[in-house]
């Protein structure tokens, strides 16, 4: 067991109010939140959403990605539906950390796809892990999830940990001229299920 839960508080969001609780990583000291909205407990599958880090796109308003329209348009969901959990996960960059994220999105700047530049740091195009969201459900008592993605590797990763994701539900917003590239390569490369809808 490396997963710590710390303690919860009420979060105040423009869509309601949620309940925040805080997990700590004893392996690594990294620091996870998750945002709860009603009772999760139950046989009834809980709407998720897990949610990798983006402190561009979540916190300084970037267009290069989707990540803050994806993860605002999760929170109106789930309050719209007034049951749900949001997981949080510090993994900056698809895992590979913010300044490597920075310096990936400079070989982007020159011409590389969102791929390339991971492969030409040296890293794999998806580093992430999910393994420690199994303490997280255990504590939360969530035994199914209905997942907002649009990434089959995220729903196949957690079915293989056994994490039971019973339903997916498509999560296309935020596309936009900055990021359309972007999008197409993980449609294309990542395999991304992704209409090319418009907001
Ligand atoms: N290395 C790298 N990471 C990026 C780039 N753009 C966004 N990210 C990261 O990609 C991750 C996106 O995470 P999610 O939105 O949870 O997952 P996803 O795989 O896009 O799948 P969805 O559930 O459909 O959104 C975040 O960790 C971002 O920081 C990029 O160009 N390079």
């Amino acid at each position: 067991m490396t997963i710590r839960y710390i303690e919860s508080s009420k979060l105040p969001t423009p869509w309601g109010i949620f309940s925040m609780h805080g997990f700590e990583d004893t392996a690594n000291d990294k620091e996870h939140v998750v945002l709860s909205m009603g009772n999760l407990e139950g046989e009834e599958p809980v709407l998720s959403r897990i949610h990798s880090e983006c402190l561009t796109g979540d916190a300084l308003f970037s267009l290069r990605c989707d990540c803050g329209a994806q993860l605002q348009a999760a929170m109106h969901r789930i309050a719209q539906e007034g049951r749900g959990v949001i997981f949080y996960l510090r993994q900056e960059g698809r895992g590979i950390g913010l300044l490597n994220k920075i310096k990936a999105y400079n070989l982007q700047d020159k011409g590389a796809d969102t791929v390339e530049a991971n492969e030409a740091l040296g890293f794999g195009a998806d580093m992430r892990d999910y393994s420690i969201l199994r303490e997280m459900l255990e504590h939360l008592n969530i035994h199914a999830l209905k997942l907002m993605t649009n990434n089959p590797r995220k729903v196949k990763a957690l079915n293989d940990l056994g994490v039971n994701v019973v339903e997916r539900i498509a999560h296309e917003t935020g596309r936009n001229p900055h990021n359309a590239k972007y999008l197409e390569t993980k449609k294309g490369k990542l395999g991304h299920l992704l209409e090319g809808k418009e907001d």
